[in-house]
């Protein structure tokens, strides 16, 4: 039996990656989670069910699984065994996980894989940098998969999961040969290949969840099904397939097939998703590397229009001072315009710091009646 420990135990880290070792049969299982409520809940019921959006597979019946605290004793002794450490806590977290790692893989001579399951265009990278600064030595080499899966919680519910029926497992081949799970496949250049996903997956996730939320979108299908936010989307790739295409030096066919998928899994009402989960963490999607700035910068480049990508980034701001304070958003020290740009070492008189306070302005005079490309439309390229 192979041992296999996820830090994170939520949609994710409880919801896809288990699947693929349960399936496989010779993983044993443990999920290592702060969140003490959760642990408390796995440890009782030491099973749960996860269910698929499209009623195109069975649920699936998860059980004989480990659950511990971060920290705790048995966490450190699982993470000191384990073969496999996957983590899934959201890329703003990995730094406590470095020192999670730190304690279990004290004295540990036997080799561990770490594989990251976070968004971000190369959390292995920032996993390794945090390892290094606690001064982790050990045998180790971290790789990383991409999660084009969407999983929600069912609150209702105790434990269990909704999911897509998604056997697709890309893994960074530049770090290791092969790992056994259906679907697994080796990519090499995997910082290009998470870029993709980020900047075309997720610059669409971003426009459709915060544009959705200041229009006061629960469901995140129903904002990407809004007429307003959908003409958006396909205005946002008129600019951004073609600039794309040149920035990774793909086809356009490549780029466009590419975004596409994108559009249609998003488009997808079965796939229940919501706009506050998929707006989460604005101050990490706010950065320089992510899906609102990285496009964004993308299309000055390319002489393109990016006044969608400068109203999505002004839509996030208002996420952000709205939802300071609620389920762990740190709180804006200064006021968003600011803060944007630090975050993105931008002057206060740039242009985008500019259009961004523009937008934002503009959402809050009429904040009950958002429209967004009417406020787009309203200021000139
Ligand atoms: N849910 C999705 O549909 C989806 C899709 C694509 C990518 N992702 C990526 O998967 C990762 C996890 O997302 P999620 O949706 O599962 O989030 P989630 O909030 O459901 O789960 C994250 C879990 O990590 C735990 N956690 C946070 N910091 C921790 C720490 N230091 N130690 C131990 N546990 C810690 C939290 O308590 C929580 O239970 C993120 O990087 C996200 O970008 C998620
Ligand atoms: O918001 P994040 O990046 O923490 O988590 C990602 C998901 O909620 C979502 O954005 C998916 O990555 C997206 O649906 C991929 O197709």
């Amino acid at each position: 039996m192979k041992k296999a420990v996820v830090i994170g135990a939520g949609q994710t880290g409880r919801g896809y990656l288990p699947r693929f070792m349960f399936e496989n049969g010779n993983y044993e299982i443990t999920l290592v989670d702060k969140n003490k409520a959760l642990i408390q809940l796995l440890q009782e019921d030491q099973a749960y069910c996860i269910h698929f959006y499209s009623k195109d597979r069975k649920p699936l019946y998860i059980h004989g699984i480990h659950a511990y605290l971060s920290d705790s004793e048995e966490a450190t002794k699982a993470i000191y065994e384990a073969n496999y450490v996957f983590t899934s806590v959201g890329e703003q977290n990995l730094g406590d996980v470095a020192r999670q790692l730190k304690a279990g893989l004290a004295g540990k001579k036997k080799k561990t894989i770490i594989m990251t399951a976070e968004n971000g265009i190369n959390p292995g990278r920032v996993l390794k940098q945090h390892m290094q600064e606690e001064g982790i030595v050990a045998e180790y080499v971290i790789s990383m998969t991409a999660v084009f899966c969407s999983t929600v919680k069912l609150d209702k519910t105790r434990l269990d999961i909704l999911s897509m029926n998604e056997y697709y497992f890309p893994f960074d081949a530049d770090a290791i040969d092969t790992i056994d799970f259906e679907g697994a496949i080796p990519v090499h250049d995997f910082e290009k290949f998470l870029k993709r996903k980020i900047y075309t997956y997720n610059a669409l996730a971003g426009l459709i969840s915060y544009c959705g939320y200041v229009k006061g979108f629960e469901v995140y299908g129903d904002a990407a099904n809004d007429p307003d936010i959908s003409k958006t989307m396909d205005y946002l790739l008129e600019d951004l397939n073609p600039s794309l295409e040149d920035y990774f030096q793909i086809t356009k066919e490549d780029e466009e097939e590419f975004a596409q998928r994108a559009m249609k899994k998003m488009k997808n009402r079965d796939i229940l998703d919501f706009n506050i989960k998929n707006g989460r963490a604005p101050k990490r999607k706010l950065g320089p590397t992510e899906r609102i700035m990285s496009p964004m910068k993308i299309l000055m480049d390319h002489h393109r229009d990016y006044r969608i990508m400068e109203f999505v980034a002004a839509a996030a701001l208002v996420y952000w001072q709205e939802r300071q304070g609620l389920n762990n958003e740190p709180m804006l020290e200064k006021s968003p315009i600011e803060t944007f740009c630090e975050l993105n070492d931008l002057d206060m008189d740039s242009k985008i710091a500019q259009d961004v306070q523009y937008y934002y302005e503009q959402i809050m005079k009429n904040r009950n009646h958002v429209q967004v490309l009417d406020i787009i439309d309203s200021k000139a390229e």
